[in-house]
């Protein structure tokens, strides 16, 4: 039997919502396929192209996944949790209050790194005036490692016309961030009628459960082209057990110029001799923070390498 190439655009645990590659997701609800996966149980995320038998009029089997550009998760141990599929970017969004976490923001950048996905740090809620000084100071560091950093608040539609429209125009963006950066009022306010959309899924995705805790694509227009946002759980933790040591080091920016020049080959920059990522750390091209950072990653690497076998 023949298959028909469908794209993800709604995933709840092991649920998963479709669409045909002409149909876009603010048509009428009655479009979403709900898929099944066939044997062997694979992971799958928003953004992957399937191909489907069609088992009814609104029910698919995913018989095949169709080569993915790239593909962005994060895992503890076994467990890996799909965040998006072919994406042009991942959005991270930080707020002046409450405090975002660095330490998170930091694994977030790390996954894009190894995955050669093109990242976005969006500070909201610019418009707290007394917490935007210390937030600036913490985030100043990542325009120097070559992230874009905006700022907005979700609650000053200019600020949004003219950071953030331009960035998020004509591509598919991953929007991630802990819960209360405000990344639901960020949505709400770049695209008409989310809410009402997103029971709509719900109601098909979770037999009639109102949860918003599923990762969902809104295709939308955005300064007038066809733009895509994912919307995915706020997140309170960021497991990277998939990571090899080496692929964080090369995840690091500004360690990369430093790799391979150290005395030992496989050094690992914690205090070797004659370390060229500790003689730059030393000279200020490598911030002690970030170093202790890189520290924290290898150690729960090696808990992780421990407790797997
Ligand atoms: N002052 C100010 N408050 C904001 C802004 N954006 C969002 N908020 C508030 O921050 C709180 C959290 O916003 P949400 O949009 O629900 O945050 P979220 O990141 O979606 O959080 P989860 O739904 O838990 O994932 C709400 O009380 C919002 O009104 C902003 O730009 N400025
Ligand atoms: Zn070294």
């Amino acid at each position: 039997m023949s298959t028909t190439p469908m794209r993800i655009i709604a995933s709840y645990g092991h649920q998963f919502l479709a669409l045909t590659l002409d149909k876009r997701t603010d048509m009428d609800a009655s479009a979403y396929i709900q898929l099944v996966a066939r044997g062997k149980k694979q992971g799958y995320a928003v953004g992957d192209i399937v191909n489907v038998t069609p088992t009814s009029n609104n029910q698919g089997a995913i018989e095949s996944l169709q080569e993915r550009r790239n593909h962005f998760y994060r895992s503890e141990f076994n467990k890996q949790k799909n965040l998006a599929a072919n994406i042009d970017q991942v959005a991270i969004v930080c707020a002046t209050e409450p405090a975002f976490s660095e330490e998170l923001l930091g694994r977030a950048l790390i996954c894009a790194e190894v995955a050669e996905i093109e990242v976005l740090i969006i500070l909201n809620k610019v418009d707290v005036s007394d917490k935007l000084a210390s937030a600036r100071a913490t985030l100043s560091l990542y325009p120097q490692l070559g992230y874009p950093l905006i700022e907005v608040s979700s609650k000053q539609a200019d600020s949004l016309d003219t950071e953030l429209k331009p960035h998020l125009a004509g591509k598919t963006t991953l929007l991630m961030g802990q819960s209360g950066m405000g990344k639901s009022s960020l949505i709400n306010a770049l695209i008409p009628d989310v809410q009402l959309k997103t029971r709509e899924i719900s109601s098909v995705l979770n037999s009639g459960k109102h949860t918003t805790t599923f990762t969902r694509l809104f295709d939308c227009d955005i300064n007038g082209q066809a733009s895509d946002i994912i919307d995915s759980p706020g997140f309170e933790q960021f497991g990277m057990a998939q990571f090899s040591l080496s692929q964080i080091q090369h995840a690091m920016p500004e360690f990369k110029p430093y790799l391979g020049q150290c005395r030992f080959h496989n050094c690992k920059h914690l205090q070797e001799p004659q370390c060229a990522v500790l003689a730059a750390i030393a000279e200020g091209q490598i911030t002690e923070k970030r170093h202790q950072f890189y520290l924290r990653l290898m150690e729960q690497l090696d808990y992780y390498d421990h407790a797997r076998y």
